[in-house]
């Protein structure tokens, strides 16, 4: 079934949705999946109380280097995999909204989702390097984040400098409710169970074995 998909190009379509749900964005290059991606998204969900959450697979990191980078519809048919949850829906919509920068994606997809409630989700280690990324205060203008702590770069994420600058606009871990309604710049850091995962440990695994 989720190889016809792929092979159909579905996941590049926008999934289901309506104005008024909630719906937390969460962009990676999933190279590979893995539990920490589920983990994250899944306290995203229960925390922000939001409807979906889309995983966007992005067809390259404007700030990594991509070669050796699997195709778009394996890391996509392995992230399904992985994800396996009926609120998680795993896109590569960057590829047919023909956009690499988030900015740009966020912005398409608000163009094409009226009444949408957006919330773009990323792991702490992105907030540490979130000034380097195109027109990053713009993201900020454009919907809530929630940030979720990832082993590793806790401190490193609340001292960098998008951070300071967002930090005004922090809103409590007990108001994770209201932030899919509340106006941008807004932004919440969850902490809660963590997974030590990264792609980087399963691709060096991976190349062990
Ligand atoms: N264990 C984790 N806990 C919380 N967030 C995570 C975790 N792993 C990845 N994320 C977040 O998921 C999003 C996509 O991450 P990505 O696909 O690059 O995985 P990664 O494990 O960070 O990969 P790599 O090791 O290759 O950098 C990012 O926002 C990242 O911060
Ligand atoms: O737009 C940018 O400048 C930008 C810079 C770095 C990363 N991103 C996005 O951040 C998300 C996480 O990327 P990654 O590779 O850490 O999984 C993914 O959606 C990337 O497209 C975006």
């Amino acid at each position: 079934m989720t190889q016809n998909l792929v092979g159909t190009n579905e996941h590049l379509r926008l999934p289901p949705h309506a104005p008024g749900l909630r719906i937390g964005l969460f962009g990676g290059s999933f190279n590979p999946a893995h539990d920490g991606h589920r983990l994250a998204s899944l306290t995203a969900l229960r925390r922000l109380q939001l409807d979906r959450v889309w995983w966007l697979v992005t067809p390259g990191n404007p700030l990594k280097d991509n070669s050796g980078l699997p195709s778009l519809a394996e890391r996509v048919r392995f992230s399904r995999q992985i994800a396996d949850h009926s609120r998680i829906h795993v896109t590569g919509i960057e590829a047919s909204l023909r956009t690499r920068y988030t900015a740009d994606t966020l912005r398409a997809l608000k163009r094409r989702c009226p009444g949408v409630n957006f919330v773009w989700i990323m792991g702490s280690d992105n907030l540490a390097n979130f000034h380097r990324w195109n027109e990053w205060r713009a993201i900020a203008r454009m919907m809530p984040i929630a940030v979720i702590d990832r082993p590793g770069s806790t401190h490193s994420s609340v001292a960098s400098p998008a951070a300071n600058w967002l930090s005004r606009w922090r809103i409590s871990e007990s108001q994770g409710a209201a932030l899919a309604h509340a106006k941008p710049p807004a932004w919440i850091f969850l902490h809660g169970r963590r997974s030590e995962l990264s792609s980087t440990m399963l691709r060096e695994r991976a190349e062990q074995d």
